[in-house]
């Protein structure tokens, strides 16, 4: 019987993520603990009503996870000579049980932490997928084809004697194995924060939004924009861009003609006319980056915002949860509000804000 959600995060955000599936799963009715080992890149949330905590808790919601599994089963003390067989065997009860059924997954994952010790299972977990992929499809547990649209099958090596059996919706979960965009840093971009941004539309808005939001010659302003990896990226939507930082900008984007720069205090400076987008890495005190951003959809400057907020403190679900409140009271209105801790953001995590439409 599924009896968790398994999530993958970032390594040493594993306390952050613990804290915070506790406390929105007690307020959404199914209360549970987590078990988590700092620098373990994973968090097990255990709780009994599991599959519906799944559906209450949504990834979109859930900032410190990059990846939401339903795990279906704990398969420890495996013999390396065959791990093939007790998968098989895990599923047939999981069959039993009704809790799966013949054909149902469309893809096998295999996967492992994105941690110093998870990584050296990155060649076998490669190798085992090529291995377990004809014996489900053979046994009919997957689909002839890959199709995209059904519950994948994931297998999370958490040691080469240790696996997780789990699911995932495709239409509530990261379309990337461990929710890691790939992304290249290109050789134009002036910082490789530019990843942050590019993963931030990526990941934040879906396609529909993508095609909607980010247009040729909108308006945008970039605070705390130096050297310019964010300007650059809008730039690239075709977006003109003002550029607010006292620090010197890339060259290259000045002379596009469709940056400018204004060498003002970010927290002082606001747009002659409202912008259709205004991004945010200045890096402050997350309260009062949260305290300005308010102020830019109070007053109407901006239709669309992402920023920064920085998380250098200890309890940093708690920082997140008091700024993300603070700011969406202080907008005085309904707000989108989605946040998430980025495979690209350190010791941060990203938010895309928007009034409610
Ligand atoms: C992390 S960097 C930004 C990197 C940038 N997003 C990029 O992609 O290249 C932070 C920037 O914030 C700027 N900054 C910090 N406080 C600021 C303020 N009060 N006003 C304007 N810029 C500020 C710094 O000068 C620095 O260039």
């Amino acid at each position: 019987m599924p009896d968790a959600l398994f999530c993958w995060c970032r390594a040493g955000f594993e306390p952050e993520l613990a804290a915070e599936l506790t406390e929105r799963a007690a307020l959404a009715g199914h209360p549970g603990y987590a078990r988590a080992e700092r620098g373990n890149g994973y968090v097990e949330f255990i709780a009994s009503g599991a599959r519906a905590l799944a559906m209450a808790l949504p990834l979109e919601r859930i900032v410190f996870a990059r990846q939401k599994l339903l795990r279906l089963a704990d398969l420890p003390g495996l013999n390396p000579s065959d791990r093939i067989t007790p998968i098989m065997q895990a599923l047939d009860a999981l069959k039993e049980q009704g809790e799966v059924a013949p054909g149902m997954f469309g893809e096998l994952w295999v996967e492992h932490p994105d941690s110093d010790d998870g990584k050296t299972l990155a060649g076998l977990s490669r190798s085992f997928a090529n291995a377990l992929r004809p014996s489900l499809r053979k046994a009919g547990w997957l689909s002839a084809k890959d199709d995209p649209r059904r519950p994948r099958l994931h297998v999370a090596f958490l040691g080469g004697h240790h696996v997780v059996l789990a699911t995932s919706d495709p239409r509530d979960s990261s379309p990337w194995p461990l929710g890691i965009p790939r992304l290249r840093m290109h050789a134009e971009a002036p910082s490789r924060s530019a990843l942050k941004l590019e993963e931030a539309f990526m990941t934040l808005l879906d396609e529909r939004e993508r095609g909607l939001l980010l247009r040729d010659n909108m308006q945008a302003a970039d605070l705390g924009a130096a050297p310019g990896g964010w300007s650059w990226v809008l730039m690239r939507q075709g977006m003109l861009v003002t550029a607010v930082d006292n620090g010197p900008m890339r060259e290259q984007l000045l002379d596009s003609g469709r940056v400018e720069h204004v060498r003002a205090d970010g927290f002082q400076w606001q747009p002659r006319r409202p912008v259709d987008w205004m991004v945010c890495d200045m890096v402050e005190q997350p309260r009062k980056v949260a305290d300005r951003m308010a102020t830019w959809f109070r007053e109407g400057w901006c239709k669309q915002a992402v920023f920064n907020l920085k998380l250098p403190m200890k309890k940093r679900w708690e920082e997140t949860r008091i700024c993300l409140e603070a700011f969406e009271l202080q907008t005085h209105r309904p707000m989108t509000i989605r946040a998430r801790q980025l495979y690209h953001d350190r010791e941060e995590i990203t938010v895309l804000a928007m009034p409610s439409r």
